[in-house]
């Protein structure tokens, strides 16, 4: 049977007018279905790049990408894509946003208990009618994943979703997606340039290292969730992670 996703000696170089950069040199590896895969490096070292490959909205140099040994060659609904910024359109309701991707493909009834459920699920029932400007950056985060989910994708790719959050809001939002993957058990690959929020969601971490971006070092976490950054274990698989760089 065909691996869920495979990620096949990737490359991705950039023109730059005055010469190429080697954005991404050969990567590979696999991702389970049902796996939550943290890909964990510093600035620059290609992470929205590769994930950008697997949504489809960024073609490789060289390599491929398959699932369920399908070629990868555009966007697909079986990949939702959560962006840094929510994305949300400002002019729709919290509700609308998220029926957005799917409205005309469903029928009337079946996206009103969509809308309803997912709603309930990243905890916005009370904001159906909020518009966007109305919501905290944590709600609106919220609001972009429930929309990525509207679609059923069975990958979710999310792109530092919650860099831009002040740190409860963070805390909440990884404990939140965690309930959220635990329930729906969907493949999630989440870029982080966090090592506490790589070792808090990921059952494997991605390691990359940039110029040209690589892969360092793929781990295997061995915690159980919910994890404790305070655990000695923890402290000291931080440690090992932080002597990568
Ligand atoms: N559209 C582009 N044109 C040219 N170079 C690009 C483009 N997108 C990315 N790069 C280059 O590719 C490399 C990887 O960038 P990428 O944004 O994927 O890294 P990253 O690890 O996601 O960084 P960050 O955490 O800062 O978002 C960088 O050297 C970047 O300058």
């Amino acid at each position: 049977m065909a691996d869920f996703l495979e990620i096949n000696n990737i490359t991705k170089s950039f023109n730059l007018g005055k010469g190429q950069v080697l954005a991404l040199d050969n990567l590979h590896f696999k991702v389970a279905s049902g796996e939550l895969i943290c890909l964990l490096g510093p600035s620059g070292c290609g992470k929205t790049t590769l994930l950008r490959i697997i949504a489809g909205l960024e073609k490789q140099t060289s390599g491929q990408i398959l699932f369920k040994g399908r070629l990868i060659e555009s966007t697909g609904r079986e990949r939702g894509m959560v962006f840094q910024e929510p994305r949300l359109f400002p002019w729709l309701t919290v509700a609308e946003n998220i029926a957005f991707g799917i409205k005309g493909r469903v029928e009337k009834n079946l996206l009103r208990k969509i809308v309803h459920d997912l709603l309930k699920m990243v905890g916005l029932s009370d904001f159906a009618k909020a518009m966007p400007n109305q919501l905290s950056g944590g709600m609106a985060q919220r609001a972009a994943i429930a929309r990525a989910l509207a679609a059923d994708p069975q990958i979710l790719l999310l792109d530092e979703p919650f860099a831009a959050l002040d740190t409860q809001t963070r805390t909440k939002l990884q404990s939140d997606l965690l309930n959220l993957w635990q329930s729906t058990h969907k493949t999630c690959i989440h870029v982080t340039h966090d090592m506490d929020e790589a070792l808090i969601l990921g059952q494997r971490i991605i390691v990359m290292h940039p110029s040209p971006g690589s892969i360092r070092k793929i781990i295997q976490v061995p915690f159980s969730y919910p994890r404790c950054p305070d655990h000695p274990d923890f402290m000291a698989l931080k440690k090992d992670l932080q002597n990568l760089f």
